[in-house]
């Protein structure tokens, strides 16, 4: 089986800057620290921790969105900080994002349509809107939309609606990986569990691999085939997914699995 993406050795730290009048003017967190991954073809990563414990921070620099401090991504063996143009546009197409907040990550302004219709334009997966727009409506059919929602804008439809449609915008340009930040944390139950179907469907349809990241241990098993335990930057526990839930090693995993969820 294939390695898409690896994370080898990261390690992050923001500096943040105090108040002028305390005189303190820097301080140093360390969100992630020397955290190593695979993530391999079709299979489904999931990070669970607490708040603060380094999972977004993760998720972000293995999708490219945050450079590491140290460390390194790799994506098929290429290291992203020396890929040529050409080679991180392809990354870039191929890693995709969902995150909690469905409506925040669309622009308010654009009907839904043109949010999903933008990436198949930037990547020129469609070389024109009207082209653009059938794709966005076969896209809209596969997570289960009427076709005529591309009208609407992000504020007239539903969170379920919008992180279906945050589905169809990320699966449009026919990623290898999806990092899934929080997908479900801001739904309804009985929503949550259509789209963690929907992500599973749609898994198996186009042999995606997904990052998925929450606080939710139970959604974490349910969806993943490795586990990420992650604790004030470290990763305290990595393995299968059945063997964590039902034999987990360490102390912090287990207090985890008997809080249900942080
Ligand atoms: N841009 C930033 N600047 C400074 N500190 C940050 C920044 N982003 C995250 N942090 C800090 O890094 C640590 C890890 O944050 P991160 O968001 O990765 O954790 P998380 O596990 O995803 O938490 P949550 O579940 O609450 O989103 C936290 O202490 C956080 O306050």
């Amino acid at each position: 089986m294939k390695t898409v993406i690896e994370v080898r050795n990261i390690r992050k730290e923001y500096i943040t800057k105090k108040h002028f009048l305390t005189g303190r003017t820097q301080e140093k967190v360390t969100a992630v620290k020397n955290s190593s991954f695979k993530v391999e073809e079709g299979k489904t990563v999931g990070i669970v921790g607490e708040s603060g414990s380094g999972k977004s921070t993760t998720g972000e620099i293995a999708g490219g969105l945050q450079n590491p401090s140290f460390g390194n991504v790799f994506y098929y063996g290429k290291n992203i900080a020396e890929m040529t143009n050409e080679e991180c546009h392809d990354y870039r197409k191929n890693v995709q994002f969902i995150f909690q907040d469905p409506k925040g990550s669309m622009d308010p302004n654009y009907t839904v349509g043109d949010n999903i219709a933008f990436p198949l334009i930037t990547f020129d997966i469609e070389k024109n809107k009207k082209d653009a727009m059938l794709k966005v409506e076969e896209m809209l059919e596969k997570v289960g939309l009427d076709k005529d929602i591309k009208n609407k804008y992000p504020s007239e439809i539903s969170g379920g609606q919008c992180q279906r449609a945050a589905i169809a915008r990320a699966l449009a340009v026919n990623p290898k990986v999806i990092v899934c930040d929080e997908p479900v944390s801001a739904l309804d139950v009985s929503i949550q569990a259509q789209i963690l179907n929907l992500l599973k469907r749609l898994q198996k349809e186009y042999n995606i691999s997904y990052l998925f990241i929450s606080h939710d241990i139970g959604v974490v098993n349910y969806m993943s085939d490795t586990i990420i335990v992650m604790s004030k930057g470290n990763i305290v526990e990595m393995g299968d997914a059945k063997e964590i839930f039902l034999n987990p090693k360490e102390s912090y995993t287990k207090k985890l699995l008997e809080s249900g969820f942080f």
